[in-house]
């Protein structure tokens, strides 16, 4: 492991370190899911991250587009074939944490940089197989699979629609004279795009296409499809496959289009776990027809766990340098403070920390939830899909933007060294945003999560019993916050009035459109800014409460307890000071509620800074995964940022070429 000694870092960081208040291995083994996942996820970090193959010759910002494809399928390949290498090896890294860490945030920032090409494979090939194929599909796609005989993707997102999945023009039309079906791409706009891996890296796809049969469409459905040659690896006829070119980030995933034209595939390769299509052409209904989206549901939740790990290192990175570097004066005459002496800086990246938590504890209870309600549905029961699709629609949502939002917090709470590729912040920024987008852009997301809380509302009206994340809109009440309790408990109750209230006034606001004649789908526009408003405060109910139980919970030493109850606290009264006219419209807050909470933040925030180091060290990151120079254990941020700057390739010579060829004739021009 990197230098992890007290000792071998600077006298900032080991006078920080020296405070702590608390165990940080315990927090560590809570984020990780106990000590032996700890050990675990260590073990694979030291055999990984020892291995040469996984260096990179140059940064990669100095290298070519294509240059930097081919770095990072090197050692995504290597990778997989460490996978393969011996059974203890897939044991080690088989499990979901490790696929997970290996393709996402975890140990994979530090191993593939911008962008796996294989990621897609991992995160949505091999889920689609499983969670749509039945289980003959399973044992053939997912053993050639599994070891990356075959590569694929997930081909959903066309040309012009992303979003609209009732839109989608790509075809499967049902041939049963020969047994196959047809993939075609009838427009322009029906060109798939988008699909990670899709560009050079795969053979293979799910393609999500309009199905057809008996003359009869029944809507989008996945089949599995050959893209390229598995001997030459060249495109199939009748397919066009290519790369979109360059992006905000994630460049290495080369992400891809893909045309068919009248393309035959057999009849087996349609995912029939849900619906079906016999030989004779006969369509079998699904028990739900959104069932066909379970992969996206599986990669929302699993963006979760992504979206506070990227955040994790942000804050990481931005704390350390906040306490190494000096900056102004907050007593005329005495030494300039560490940055983090400002309570402005404190309130920049203390909530961040304890974001990380919020989002963990929402993510875990999210991932309990899909897994159980997956469990169902595989005997037959659907009751509780619609609550898993808000659950996950709303914490995709609020997990990506408040990660995004933050790691910017933290990029420009490192001021101008923020700015420099060498601190990393720029492409956490960039990966973590793209999240905003794929898996269902955000507002759409929220939108969902509006849809599910109204239907959920006019069910209370009407006496019914509502499913256990909605409950609260049961038992609204609009009368003021009387009692001077801000327990933890209270705030959480105080949330749960304020969104009730939220909702009662959206759907008032909807029926008073539709009694001036709207109908509901114009209504609902209408009010789907305050729509967006009132998911976006039931997403963070939801959160506080799962970090409050999660808190609540967990086995601690009392003074770990104590830290963490702080973020707790302050994740509480932040997102309330923040939103607090919601809190206050809704009479589950009074002003004086609000001031004291305000004067109660300060205080936290004070309380919880002699722990800001430690509590980014419990979050037990690798140097090599945060690959920052402002960032590492030992604090030696200026040393770091000055080698960094000398291997720039423009640094190897004095004068560049371009003084010889542009800047020397126009300076000279004159002689
Ligand atoms: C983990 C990360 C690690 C590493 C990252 C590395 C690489 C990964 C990089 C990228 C991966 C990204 C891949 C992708 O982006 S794949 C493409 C994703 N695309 C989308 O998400 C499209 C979003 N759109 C939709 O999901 C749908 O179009 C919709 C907005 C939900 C609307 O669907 P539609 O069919 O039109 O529905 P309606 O007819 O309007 O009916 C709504 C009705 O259906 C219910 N519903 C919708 N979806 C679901 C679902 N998934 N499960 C259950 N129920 C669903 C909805 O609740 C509503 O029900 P009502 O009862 O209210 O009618
Ligand atoms: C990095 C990256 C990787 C991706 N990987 C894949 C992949 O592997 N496979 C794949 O199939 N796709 C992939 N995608 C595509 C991704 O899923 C889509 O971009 C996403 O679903 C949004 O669709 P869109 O781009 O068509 O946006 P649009 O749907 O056109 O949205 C544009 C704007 O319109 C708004 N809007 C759209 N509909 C509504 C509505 N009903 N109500 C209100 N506002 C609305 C949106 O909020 C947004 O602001 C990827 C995208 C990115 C950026």
């Amino acid at each position: 492991m990197a230098a992890r000694k007290e000792g071998e870092c600077c006298e900032d960081l080991r006078r920080e370190r020296a405070k702590c208040s608390f165990n940080k291995e315990e927090l560590t083994y809570l984020m990780d899911g106990g000590k032996d996942k700890t050990l675990h996820r260590r073990k694979i970090e030291d055999i990984f991250l020892a291995d040469p193959e996984f260096l990179d010759p140059i940064r990669p910002e100095y290298m070519s587009h294509e240059e930097r494809y081919n770095n990072e399928l090197r050692k995504a390949c290597h990778m997989i074939r460490k996978f393969n290498e011996n059974e203890d090896m897939q044991q080690l890294v088989g499990e979901m944490e490790g696929i997970r860490s290996l393709m996402g945030s975890g140990l994979g920032v530090a191993l593939t940089k911008d962008g796996n090409p294989l990621a897609l494979h991992f995160v949505m090939f091999l889920p689609a197989i499983l969670g749509q194929g039945t289980v003959e599909q399973q044992g053939y796609w997912m053993s050639r699979a599994w070891t990356g005989e075959i590569i694929g993707t997930y081909a959903q997102t066309e040309l012009g629609h992303g979003t609209f999945l009732r839109g989608l023009e790509t075809t499967a039309t049902y041939d049963s004279n020969t047994q196959e079906f047809i993939i075609h791409s009838p427009t322009i706009t029906a060109t798939k795009w988008w699909p990670g891996g899709l560009g050079k890296t795969v053979n293979y796809a799910v393609v999500m296409a309009q199905l057809y049969t008996q003359g009869k469409c029944h809507g989008v459905h996945p089949f599995i499809v050959q893209i390229r040659d598995e001997e030459t690896h060249q495109s199939m006829p009748g397919v066009t496959v290519g790369e979109i070119g360059p992006r905000l980030g994630m460049n290495t995933n080369d992400n891809g289009f893909l045309r068919f034209n009248q393309y035959r595939i057999p009849h087996t390769n349609m995912l029939m776990k849900h619906s079906q299509v016999l030989k004779d052409g006969t369509y079998v209904k699904p028990a739900n027809d959104k069932l066909s989206y379970g992969t996206m549901v599986f990669v929302r939740v699993a963006i979760c766990f992504d979206a506070y790990r990227q955040l994790q290192r942000a804050v990481t990175i931005a704390t350390r340098y906040s306490a190494v570097r000096h900056q102004s004066e907050l007593v005329p005459g005495e030494p300039e403070p560490q940055i983090l002496e400002y309570q402005t800086q404190q309130y920049k990246l203390l909530p961040q920390i304890a974001t990380v938590y919020g989002i963990m504890f929402a993510a875990n209870d999210v991932w309990n939830t899909y897994n159980e309600v997956t469990g169902n549905i595989s005997e037959g029961n659907l009751a509780y899909l619609p609550e898993l699709h808000a659950l996950s629609c709303g914490l995709k949502a609020l997990s990506s933007t408040d990660a995004t939002n933050g790691v910017d917090v933290c990029r420009l709470a490192c001021g101008g060294h923020g700015y420099l590729a060498t601190s990393n912040l720029p492409r956490i920024y960039t990966t973590t945003t793209a999240a905003i987008t794929y898996e269902g852009e955000n507002t759409v997301m929220w939108l969902q999560v509006a849809r599910y809380l109204i239907k959920s509302y006019h069910d209370a009206q009407k006496g019914h019993r509502l499913q256990q994340s909605v409950s609260y809109l049961t038992t609204q009440s609009a009368s003021a916050h009387a009692t001077a309790d801000l327990s933890n408990t209270a705030l959480v109750a105080a949330y749960k009035q304020a969104v009730s209230v939220m909702v009662s006034n959206a759907a008032a606001h909807l029926q008073d459109h539709i009694s001036k004649g709207a109908v509901f789908e114009k209504a609902w526009n209408s009010c789907s800014v305050y729509l967006v408003k009132c998911a976006q405060a039931h997403a963070r109910y939801y959160t506080c409460e799962k970090f409050v139980d999660g808190v609540n919970r967990a086995e601690l030493s009392e003074g770990t307890r104590t830290v963490l109850l702080r973020l707790c606290r302050l994740y509480l009264i932040y997102h309330i000071t923040i939103n607090q006219g919601d809190f206050l419209r809704s009479g589950a807050l009074t002003g004086g509620d609000i001031s004291s909470l305000e004067k109660e933040m300060a205080d936290i925030l004070a309380a919880l800074r002699p722990d800001a180091v430690s509590l980014v060290d419990s979050f037990d990151i690798h140097d090599r995964v945060l690959d920052s120079s402002l960032g590492s254990w030992d604090g030696n941020v200026y040393q770091r940022l000055y080698n960094e700057a000398l291997k720039s390739p423009m640094n190897q010579t004095d004068v560049p070429q371009g003084y010889y060829k542009y800047l020397r004739p126009l300076m000279k021009a004159n002689l």
